[in-house]
């Protein structure tokens, strides 16, 4: 298989033309992602990033036109950040008047079992993803601050929920159900949820149709590696199964996240360390992964470290490719055939020393990477196994943003779901 020309590539979404352009909003715990994007051709008009909100410095980036502005202030919260956003829209540009926006798409980690696709936002619904908040006490506060700010600031447009959870919905109940009490299970919503679906769709979407494939002839495996992490397995473009569970924290080994764990590690230290629930949550979801391990958590830093010589760092380097290529090896056996393993986001697209490790000791099951390939870069899907290997391993950028404003498209005119249809 090789990759096919984007000159030679239909673009499904050519149909879109009408509907000028999407303001896309991705509320995380700490910061607010936003971009206006055209959803037809999929360029980012302007993007910026608020972060460090609710601390005491922070920060705001803005781009437009080719000019990036930056300020550093603090921010106290999601609400106050949005304003700022959208502020500098007006004063910097393009003007939220002119912009041609015609609707606001917002990225909603839980949305627990409720929701399978992206829905047009109503009071309902903001109940609703309220309701989840237990279920992500990290995100979905923020997500619901974001979308009560930006309905009355653009009152005039839809607002459509955009689910991490959504494209999941799909996974089989023997990867959905975890093995405890079925009573507790179900009066408390304890299952697997899977997050980063727009991405893990997006990738597994775009593989097949950069490979000239359709999705539903290809097995594939997504590695999201971004400061969150999770691999899936995709089945001819439906999920099998996939790292996170109930919360983002089940799983790969992430920046702050410590991933798998015995449960039986909050037993004996909230027993014998006195740790509360609320410092375990702390210290499984902040102070763990990478960090936990070497004080870093941004992997340029962790690279920098282990070639300094630094024994934290070689560790938490080496717990983190472990972990990965255990979920390799899982998702080869679900899938029983692999044609692509697709890697992505921060990590996966830029650390081609992550990418090696991974897939060092596979070529027994016909996984390699081919050393120059892996070290070219580019910001296109490329192919970086050699032509022997029997799975290709790929690059992917992931596009959540455009992923988003489409489906939000879809969601504003009724159009049927893109989930089948390979995007972007
Ligand atoms: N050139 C690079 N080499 C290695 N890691 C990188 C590089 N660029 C970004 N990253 C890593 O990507 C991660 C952030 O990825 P991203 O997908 O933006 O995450 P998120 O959306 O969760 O904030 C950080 O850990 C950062 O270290
Ligand atoms: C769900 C999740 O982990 O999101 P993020 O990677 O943005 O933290
Ligand atoms: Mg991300």
């Amino acid at each position: 298989m090789s990759i096919v020309p984007e000159s030679e590539r239909p673009n499904p979404y050519s149909a879109y033309g009408a509907h000028g352009s999407v303001l896309v909003l991705n509320s995380g715990s700490s910061s607010l992602k936003y971009q206006l994007v055209n959803p037809v051709g999929g360029e980012a008009i302007a993007a910026g990033i608020v972060e460090r909100i609710g601390e005491s410095s922070g920060s705001v980036r803005h781009t437009y036109a080719g000019n990036t502005t930056e300020r550093e202030l603090e921010v106290p919260n999601h609400a106050a950040a949005l304003r700022l956003a959208l502020g500098l829209f007006d004063e910097i540009g393009p003007r939220l008047a002119d912009a041609g926006i015609h609707a606001v798409g917002h990225r909603v980690v839980h949305g627990g079992e409720r929701f399978s696709r992206p829905v047009v936002i109503d009071d309902d619904v903001v109940a609703a993803i309220h309701e989840l908040v237990p279920l992500a006490p990290l995100h979905n506060p923020a997500n619901v601050q974001g979308i009560e700010v930006a309905r009355e600031l653009l009152a005039d447009v839809p607002h459509v929920a955009v689910f991490d959870t959504a494209f999941f919905q799909a996974l089989p109940p023997a990867a959905y159900t975890y093995a405890i009490d079925r009573d507790v299970a179900r009066a408390h919503g304890v299952r697997r949820y899977g997050f980063h679906g727009t991405s893990h769709q997006y990738v597994a979407g775009k593989v097949a149709r950069v490979l000239g494939r359709r999705v539903q002839d290809l097995n594939t495996i997504v590695l999201h590696l971004g400061n969150g992490a999770s691999a899936s397995a995709v089945r001819g473009g439906v999920p099998v199964d996939t790292s996170m569970g109930l919360t983002p924290l089940e799983g790969l080994v992430m920046g702050t996240r410590s991933g798998d764990v015995d449960p039986a590690v909050v037993f004996h230290l909230a027993r014998n360390a006195g740790m509360s629930i609320d410092e375990l949550d702390t210290l499984l979801n902040k102070r763990s992964g990478v960090k936990g391990l070497s004080g870093e958590n941004d992997m340029r830093q962790l690279r920098r470290l282990v070639e300094e010589g630094d024994e934290d760092a070689s560790l938490a380097f080496d717990v983190y490719v472990h972990r990965l290529k255990k979920y390799v090896g899982a998702y080869l056996a679900v899938l029983g055939r692999v044609d692509v393993v697709a890697f992505t986001a921060g990590v996966g697209e830029n650390d081609a020393r992550v990418r090696a490790a991974v897939c060092s000791g596979l070529e027994g099951l016909g996984i390699a990477v081919d050393e120059e390939r892996n070290a070219a870069r580019a910001g296109e899907p490329r192919i970086i196994s050699p032509d022997w290997a029997t799975t290709l391993v790929m690059v992917v950028p992931t596009m959540e943003e455009l992923a988003i404003a489409r489906q939000c498209v879809e969601a504003v005119e009724g159009l049927q779901p893109s989930a089948a249809v390979p995007a972007g």
